[in-house]
């Protein structure tokens, strides 16, 4: 998009990637719905689609009700839904799949999770494969390596458009380090979490809090583990009705908002995502350094997406590489699994 207000000379054109169609697939659940609340009132969106298997009219007229500029649809797989959905879209969240209930883990999720990722992102191959792709549905560590496999496939792969999105890592690691630092906004200081999106491939890195927090010996394991298994406490706490929503919706939201002004060209936004560590600047090292060719660090977004990994692996402490030698392990067998769901896909 050209964006000119008095007249300019040719070459004085100042060009605005668009990047303001948006699009939701698994719109009408716990996550999909305040997610598509918040992005239909970010300024930044101009257009928003809403797709899933079930009641996106519903939820797309209740929000074209908000008097914000976001423009709403919403589609269901008749009549080529998805492909109407994903027409011109700039970036797509994908938070469609089936939640955890007590007692699962996230790789449980794995043997309904995967197919719904592979077919939605055939559905972004075919349709839109230059779309920013935010990836939410678990188990992430293998859903986002399946999403890569069918780009892959497709021959429409650019891994700087491609994100797990581990944001919500980090915005726990914010709040339940706050006792420890006096801090009456916990998104005032920043910590770094790396690794993967389950259990002990969540490495939350407090030793690189900036500003520096100083955490009772005592605390810091507590700490970690709380971090790590944060999802846990809320699948227990609602019983059977499902995970975290809101504080995701928050965290996607939190994402896809940085996306969006680090692609209009706002310089120095940095967040931990779950990348292909290879087919971004700086993730070489760190895809040597750790043994996996997908794993989430703080990456400098840009007008291309994922435009530098930054590897802060030489700056941790000792307690901190104990912690992703256990992370290394577990996203070594989630990364193949999904590579290999794509490329060996169980009989139906
Ligand atoms: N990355 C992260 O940090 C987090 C990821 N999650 C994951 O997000 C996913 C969604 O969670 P919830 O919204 O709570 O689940 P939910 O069950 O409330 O909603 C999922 C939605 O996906 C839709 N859906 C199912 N198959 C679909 C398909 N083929 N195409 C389009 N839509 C489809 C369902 O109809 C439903 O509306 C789960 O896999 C969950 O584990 C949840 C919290 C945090
Ligand atoms: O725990 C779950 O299953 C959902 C999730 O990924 C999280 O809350 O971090």
């Amino acid at each position: 998009m050209v964006k000119a207000g008095k007249p300019l000379p040719e070459q004085a054109l100042e060009f605005v990637p668009s990047n303001h169609i948006l699009v939701v697939l698994g719109a009408s659940g716990g996550i999909g719905q305040p997610l598509s609340l918040l992005l239909k009132a970010c300024p930044e969106v101009d257009e928003l689609s809403l797709y899933d298997v079930v009641g996106t009219p519903g939820v797309a007229a209740d929000l074209s009700h908000i008097s914000s500029v976001a423009k709403i649809t919403g589609y269901l797989p008749p009549d080529d839904g998805l492909k109407k959905a994903l027409t011109g879209a700039d970036i797509v969240v994908i938070p469609a799949g089936i939640p955890r209930k007590p007692g699962m883990t996230r790789d449980d999720l794995f043997k309904i999770n995967a197919g719904i990722v592979r077919d939605l992102v055939t559905g972004i191959a075919e349709t839109c494969p230059k779309a920013f792709i935010l990836v939410i549905s678990n188990p992430v560590n293998s859903t986002v390596p399946i999403a890569a496999e069918v780009m892959k496939k497709a021959g429409k792969f650019d891994p700087k458009r491609l994100f797990g999105v581990t944001t919500l890592d980090v915005v726990r690691a914010e709040t339940f380090v706050q006792e420890h630092t006096g801090e009456k906004d916990p998104s005032k200081t920043v910590i770094p979490v790396i690794g993967g999106h389950s259990g002990e491939t969540i490495v939350p890195l407090f030793s690189l809090a900036k500003p520096a927090v100083k955490i009772p010996t005592d605390k810091l394991a507590p700490l970690v583990k709380r971090v790590q298994f944060g999802g846990d406490e809320v699948v227990e706490a609602k019983g059977g009705a499902g995970s975290a929503t809101l504080s995701m919706a928050y965290a996607g939201y939190r994402f896809a908002e940085k996306l969006i002004r680090a692609t209009k060209g706002e310089k120095g936004i940095v967040e931990p995502t779950y990348v292909y560590l290879p087919g971004v600047t700086g993730g070489d090292a760190i895809a040597k350094e750790t043994g996996v060719d997908y794993f989430s660090v703080p990456v400098e977004l840009g007008p291309s997406g994922a435009e530098k990994a930054n590897n802060i692996l030489p700056e941790i402490n000792d307690d901190e590489k104990k912690l992703l030698e256990a992370c290394k392990t577990g996203l070594k067998g989630n990364i193949e699994k999904g590579v290999d769901f794509v490329h060996n896909p169980p009989p139906k």
